[in-house]
Protein backbone atom coordinates (compact mmCIF):
# COMPACT_ATOMS: atom_id res chain seq x y z
CA UNK A 1 0.00 0.00 0.00
CA UNK A 2 1.98 3.27 -1.45
CA UNK A 3 1.09 6.68 0.63
CA UNK A 4 -0.23 9.16 -1.45
CA UNK A 5 -0.44 12.41 1.14
CA UNK A 6 -2.82 14.96 -0.78
CA UNK A 7 -2.38 18.21 1.21
CA UNK A 8 -3.55 21.63 0.10
CA UNK A 9 -0.47 22.93 -0.72
CA UNK A 10 0.20 20.65 -3.15
CA UNK A 11 -2.92 22.30 -5.54
CA UNK A 12 -1.75 24.73 -8.25
CA UNK A 13 -5.14 26.61 -8.31
CA UNK A 14 -5.96 26.47 -4.29
CA UNK A 15 -7.52 23.15 -4.51
CA UNK A 16 -10.85 23.55 -6.27
CA UNK A 17 -11.06 20.23 -8.57
CA UNK A 18 -7.44 20.48 -9.14
CA UNK A 19 -5.57 17.02 -9.67
CA UNK A 20 -2.17 17.64 -8.93
CA UNK A 21 0.01 15.86 -11.46
CA UNK A 22 2.76 15.16 -8.87
CA UNK A 23 0.18 13.26 -6.73
CA UNK A 24 -0.65 11.41 -10.33
CA UNK A 25 3.14 10.82 -10.86
CA UNK A 26 3.63 9.62 -7.45
CA UNK A 27 0.80 7.27 -7.73
CA UNK A 28 2.18 6.22 -11.05
CA UNK A 29 6.00 5.94 -9.72
CA UNK A 30 4.50 3.93 -6.69
CA UNK A 31 2.27 1.79 -8.92
CA UNK A 32 4.98 0.58 -11.60
CA UNK A 33 7.46 -0.21 -8.39
CA UNK A 34 4.74 -2.65 -6.85
CA UNK A 35 2.14 -1.09 -5.40
CA UNK A 36 -1.15 -2.92 -5.21
CA UNK A 37 -3.07 -0.25 -3.39
CA UNK A 38 -2.77 3.42 -2.77
CA UNK A 39 -3.59 5.17 0.27
CA UNK A 40 -4.93 8.64 -0.62
CA UNK A 41 -5.30 10.77 3.12
CA UNK A 42 -5.02 14.81 3.61
CA UNK A 43 -3.59 15.47 6.33
CA UNK A 44 -6.09 14.84 8.79
CA UNK A 45 -4.20 12.50 11.39
CA UNK A 46 -1.32 14.76 12.02
CA UNK A 47 -1.25 15.39 15.83
CA UNK A 48 -2.48 18.47 16.64
CA UNK A 49 -3.73 19.73 12.57
CA UNK A 50 -6.65 21.39 12.92
CA UNK A 51 -9.32 19.68 11.93
CA UNK A 52 -9.60 19.80 7.93
CA UNK A 53 -13.40 21.40 6.70
CA UNK A 54 -15.15 18.69 5.39
CA UNK A 55 -15.39 20.65 1.60
CA UNK A 56 -12.13 21.42 1.54
CA UNK A 57 -11.68 17.59 2.49
CA UNK A 58 -13.69 16.53 -0.40
CA UNK A 59 -11.94 19.06 -2.79
CA UNK A 60 -9.29 17.78 -2.09
CA UNK A 61 -9.36 14.00 -1.74
CA UNK A 62 -12.12 13.10 -4.39
CA UNK A 63 -10.85 14.27 -7.53
CA UNK A 64 -7.66 12.34 -7.10
CA UNK A 65 -10.01 9.14 -6.52
CA UNK A 66 -11.66 10.06 -9.45
CA UNK A 67 -8.42 10.35 -11.44
CA UNK A 68 -6.17 7.64 -10.42
CA UNK A 69 -9.47 5.18 -10.31
CA UNK A 70 -9.34 6.71 -14.22
CA UNK A 71 -5.91 6.30 -15.29
CA UNK A 72 -4.61 3.72 -13.65
CA UNK A 73 -7.53 1.30 -12.46
CA UNK A 74 -5.72 0.60 -9.14
CA UNK A 75 -7.52 -0.30 -5.87
CA UNK A 76 -7.69 3.24 -4.45
CA UNK A 77 -7.99 3.55 -0.39
CA UNK A 78 -9.19 6.64 0.98
CA UNK A 79 -7.52 7.65 4.51
CA UNK A 80 -10.55 9.58 5.80
CA UNK A 81 -12.47 10.02 9.08
CA UNK A 82 -15.70 11.88 7.72
CA UNK A 83 -19.09 9.76 6.84
CA UNK A 84 -19.35 12.77 3.37
CA UNK A 85 -15.73 11.55 2.20
CA UNK A 86 -16.37 7.74 2.52
CA UNK A 87 -19.63 8.17 0.57
CA UNK A 88 -18.30 10.55 -2.09
CA UNK A 89 -15.22 8.51 -2.78
CA UNK A 90 -16.74 5.19 -2.68
CA UNK A 91 -19.33 6.64 -5.50
CA UNK A 92 -15.77 8.04 -7.41
CA UNK A 93 -14.07 4.15 -7.76
CA UNK A 94 -12.80 3.91 -4.21
CA UNK A 95 -11.82 0.36 -3.01
CA UNK A 96 -11.30 0.31 0.57
CA UNK A 97 -11.25 3.06 3.48
CA UNK A 98 -8.35 3.20 6.16
CA UNK A 99 -9.91 5.32 9.17
CA UNK A 100 -7.42 5.54 11.46
CA UNK A 101 -10.37 6.73 13.89
CA UNK A 102 -12.18 3.58 13.41
CA UNK A 103 -15.14 4.93 11.93
CA UNK A 104 -16.02 6.31 15.09
CA UNK A 105 -17.19 9.53 13.66
CA UNK A 106 -21.08 10.34 13.42
CA UNK A 107 -22.15 8.96 10.43
CA UNK A 108 -18.76 7.09 9.66
CA UNK A 109 -19.75 3.45 10.46
CA UNK A 110 -23.35 4.04 8.27
CA UNK A 111 -21.51 5.37 5.12
CA UNK A 112 -18.80 2.93 5.48
CA UNK A 113 -21.49 -0.29 6.03
CA UNK A 114 -23.59 1.32 3.25
CA UNK A 115 -20.38 2.08 0.86
CA UNK A 116 -19.91 -1.81 0.89
CA UNK A 117 -16.39 -0.95 0.93
CA UNK A 118 -13.91 -3.26 3.24
CA UNK A 119 -12.50 -1.26 5.99
CA UNK A 120 -9.42 -1.54 7.87
CA UNK A 121 -9.95 -0.82 11.98
CA UNK A 122 -6.97 0.20 13.64
CA UNK A 123 -6.50 0.44 17.29
CA UNK A 124 -5.74 3.98 18.40
CA UNK A 125 -6.92 5.88 22.10
CA UNK A 126 -7.95 9.06 22.15
CA UNK A 127 -7.31 11.46 19.01
CA UNK A 128 -4.30 12.26 17.21
CA UNK A 129 -4.05 15.17 18.87
CA UNK A 130 -3.39 13.86 22.76
CA UNK A 131 -3.01 10.14 21.57
CA UNK A 132 0.80 10.22 22.91
CA UNK A 133 0.62 12.04 25.78
CA UNK A 134 1.76 9.09 27.83
CA UNK A 135 0.43 6.48 26.32
CA UNK A 136 -0.01 3.58 29.15
CA UNK A 137 -1.52 0.23 29.21
CA UNK A 138 -2.23 -1.65 32.89
CA UNK A 139 -1.84 -5.16 31.04
CA UNK A 140 0.43 -6.13 27.70
CA UNK A 141 -0.06 -3.83 25.32
CA UNK A 142 -1.19 -6.51 22.18
CA UNK A 143 -3.36 -7.97 24.45
CA UNK A 144 -5.19 -4.72 24.64
CA UNK A 145 -4.97 -4.04 21.57
CA UNK A 146 -6.20 -7.37 20.28
CA UNK A 147 -9.16 -7.08 22.73
CA UNK A 148 -10.06 -3.68 21.25
CA UNK A 149 -9.83 -4.98 17.71
CA UNK A 150 -12.27 -7.67 18.43
CA UNK A 151 -14.52 -5.58 20.22
CA UNK A 152 -14.50 -2.86 16.93
CA UNK A 153 -15.16 -6.12 15.05
CA UNK A 154 -17.87 -6.73 16.85
CA UNK A 155 -19.13 -3.64 17.11
CA UNK A 156 -18.90 -3.07 13.29
CA UNK A 157 -20.75 -6.15 12.33
CA UNK A 158 -23.61 -5.42 14.47
CA UNK A 159 -23.97 -2.25 12.55
CA UNK A 160 -23.90 -4.60 9.27
CA UNK A 161 -20.44 -4.69 8.20
CA UNK A 162 -19.54 -7.75 7.06
CA UNK A 163 -16.36 -9.83 8.89
CA UNK A 164 -15.26 -10.52 5.21
CA UNK A 165 -14.84 -6.77 4.64
CA UNK A 166 -12.52 -5.92 7.21
CA UNK A 167 -8.74 -5.95 7.86
CA UNK A 168 -6.80 -5.27 11.45
CA UNK A 169 -4.52 -2.50 12.26
CA UNK A 170 -2.23 -2.18 15.66
CA UNK A 171 -2.00 0.96 15.09
CA UNK A 172 1.54 1.43 15.42
CA UNK A 173 2.62 4.77 16.59
CA UNK A 174 -0.98 5.74 17.71
CA UNK A 175 -0.82 5.93 21.44
CA UNK A 176 2.24 4.22 21.64
CA UNK A 177 5.70 4.44 23.04
CA UNK A 178 8.42 2.70 21.20
CA UNK A 179 8.70 -0.14 23.84
CA UNK A 180 4.80 -0.55 22.77
CA UNK A 181 5.45 -0.68 19.50
CA UNK A 182 8.36 -3.04 19.41
CA UNK A 183 6.55 -5.43 21.50
CA UNK A 184 3.18 -4.90 18.96
CA UNK A 185 5.48 -6.14 16.25
CA UNK A 186 6.97 -8.95 18.49
CA UNK A 187 3.94 -10.41 19.21
CA UNK A 188 1.96 -9.35 16.09
CA UNK A 189 1.25 -13.19 15.32
CA UNK A 190 -1.47 -13.08 17.87
CA UNK A 191 -3.62 -11.01 15.99
CA UNK A 192 -3.76 -13.57 13.72
CA UNK A 193 -5.94 -15.67 15.69
CA UNK A 194 -8.85 -12.83 15.15
CA UNK A 195 -8.64 -14.42 11.26
CA UNK A 196 -8.83 -11.30 9.69
CA UNK A 197 -5.88 -10.18 7.07
CA UNK A 198 -3.50 -7.64 8.94
CA UNK A 199 -2.35 -4.18 7.69
CA UNK A 200 0.49 -2.46 9.58
CA UNK A 201 1.96 0.99 8.37
CA UNK A 202 5.53 1.63 10.23
CA UNK A 203 6.88 3.18 7.56
CA UNK A 204 9.53 6.37 8.68
CA UNK A 205 7.91 6.30 12.05
CA UNK A 206 9.21 7.83 14.88
CA UNK A 207 9.70 4.27 16.40
CA UNK A 208 12.26 3.81 13.83
CA UNK A 209 13.81 7.37 14.68
CA UNK A 210 13.90 6.84 18.55
CA UNK A 211 15.82 3.18 18.09
CA UNK A 212 18.46 4.48 15.69
CA UNK A 213 19.10 8.27 15.83
CA UNK A 214 17.73 8.71 12.12
CA UNK A 215 15.95 11.44 10.70
CA UNK A 216 12.85 10.21 8.82
CA UNK A 217 14.66 10.64 5.63
CA UNK A 218 16.92 7.86 6.61
CA UNK A 219 14.64 5.73 8.11
CA UNK A 220 14.32 3.34 4.78
CA UNK A 221 16.51 0.64 5.67
CA UNK A 222 15.15 0.52 9.67
CA UNK A 223 11.39 -0.02 7.91
CA UNK A 224 12.26 -2.51 5.76
CA UNK A 225 13.57 -4.75 8.56
CA UNK A 226 10.68 -3.99 9.85
CA UNK A 227 8.43 -5.16 6.82
CA UNK A 228 10.49 -8.36 7.02
CA UNK A 229 9.56 -8.88 10.36
CA UNK A 230 6.31 -7.97 9.97
CA UNK A 231 5.56 -10.34 6.90
CA UNK A 232 7.16 -13.48 8.70
CA UNK A 233 4.17 -12.52 11.85
CA UNK A 234 1.84 -12.63 9.88
CA UNK A 235 1.04 -8.92 7.96
CA UNK A 236 -0.18 -9.28 5.15
CA UNK A 237 -0.28 -5.40 3.71
CA UNK A 238 2.38 -2.76 4.57
CA UNK A 239 1.37 0.85 4.47
CA UNK A 240 4.95 2.13 3.32
CA UNK A 241 5.98 5.43 1.44
CA UNK A 242 9.10 3.31 -0.23
CA UNK A 243 7.54 1.21 -2.38
CA UNK A 244 9.97 -0.66 -4.74
CA UNK A 245 12.07 -1.50 -1.67
CA UNK A 246 9.89 -2.95 0.75
CA UNK A 247 8.80 -5.13 -2.28
CA UNK A 248 12.09 -6.21 -2.61
CA UNK A 249 12.01 -6.96 1.20
CA UNK A 250 8.53 -8.65 1.32
CA UNK A 251 9.90 -11.21 -2.10
CA UNK A 252 13.20 -11.84 -0.20
CA UNK A 253 11.13 -12.73 2.94
CA UNK A 254 8.27 -14.62 1.21
CA UNK A 255 11.52 -16.36 -0.73
CA UNK A 256 12.51 -17.89 2.87
CA UNK A 257 9.33 -18.57 4.55
CA UNK A 258 7.79 -20.30 1.57
CA UNK A 259 11.26 -22.28 1.20
CA UNK A 260 10.40 -26.14 1.65
CA UNK A 261 11.92 -28.62 -0.43
CA UNK A 262 13.83 -30.87 1.82
CA UNK A 263 16.69 -31.55 -0.05
CA UNK A 264 18.24 -31.00 -3.27
N1 LIG B 1 -4.16 1.89 8.50
C1 LIG B 1 -3.23 2.81 8.84
N2 LIG B 1 -3.35 4.09 8.43
C2 LIG B 1 -2.40 4.97 8.80
N3 LIG B 1 -2.29 6.29 8.55
C3 LIG B 1 -1.17 6.71 9.18
S1 LIG B 1 -0.68 8.38 9.18
C4 LIG B 1 0.81 8.33 10.10
C5 LIG B 1 2.00 8.13 9.22
O1 LIG B 1 3.12 8.33 9.76
O2 LIG B 1 1.85 7.77 8.07
C6 LIG B 1 0.89 9.62 10.82
C7 LIG B 1 0.67 9.61 12.19
C8 LIG B 1 0.73 10.79 12.88
C9 LIG B 1 1.00 11.98 12.21
C10 LIG B 1 1.22 11.96 10.82
C11 LIG B 1 1.17 10.78 10.11
N4 LIG B 1 -0.54 5.71 9.82
C12 LIG B 1 -1.31 4.61 9.59
C13 LIG B 1 -1.19 3.24 10.04
O3 LIG B 1 -0.26 2.82 10.75
N5 LIG B 1 -2.19 2.38 9.62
Amino acid sequence: MGILNVTPDSFSDGGRHAVPDDALRHAEQMLAEGAAIIDVGGESTRPGAEPVAVQQELDRVVPVVEALVREFDALVSVDTSTPEVIQATALAGAGMINDVRNLRREGALSAAVASGLPVCLMHMLGEPGDMQDAPHYNRPVEEAVADFLAQRVTACEAAGLRRERMLLDPGFGFAKTVAHNLRLLKQLDRLTVLGLPLLVGMSRKSMIGKVLGRPVEERLPGGLALSALAVERGARILRVHDVGPHVDAVNMTWAVLEEDSPHD
